[in-house]
């Protein structure tokens, strides 16, 4: 099974610009992992006859994205791990990022961001 806990309910997936992707994390990078899924990207799986890698040429696996709407109407899209994924979608030039999209509140993205949420986000009016 694969997704994280939160996104295992959501059967859909969407495309979101790489460019509103929000990572507050800085990410631990395998750099040969990264190079390995710019080729896949980029459609070059090594086995791609062979579908017992479970890699589909083109494609990764969606990323799970929080989304949270400001009572300003401003959205944010966070990615807290993906970290691998978005640095081959960045990579290989691909800017169409598919995502599985869970909308949060202010106070469950303040499990993630702590006392910074407020700091990203804006305060509450
Ligand atoms: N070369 C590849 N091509 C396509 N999919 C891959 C490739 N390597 C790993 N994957 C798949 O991508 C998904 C995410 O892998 P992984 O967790 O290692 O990286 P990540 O993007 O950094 O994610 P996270 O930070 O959430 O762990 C897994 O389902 C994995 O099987």
């Amino acid at each position: 099974m694969s997704g994280s806990l939160q996104s295992r309910g959501i059967s859909t997936t969407q495309v979101l610009p790489l460019s509103i992707i929000l990572r507050p994390i800085p990410p631990v990078i395998e750099q040969l992992k990264i190079d390995s899924m710019v080729q896949t990207l980029q459609g070059d799986v090594p086995t791609a006859n062979d579908t017992s890698c479970g890699y589909t040429p083109g494609h990764l696996p969606p990323v799970d994205i929080l989304h949270y709407r400001s009572p300003e109407a401003k959205d944010f899209y966070f990615a807290f791990g993906g970290c691998h994924r978005l640095q081959a979608y960045e990579k290989a030039r691909v800017e169409g990022v598919e995502c599985k999209v869970l909308k949060v509140t202010k106070g469950m993205l303040k499990v993630y961001l702590g006392g910074s949420v407020d700091a990203i986000v804006g305060e509450d009016t």
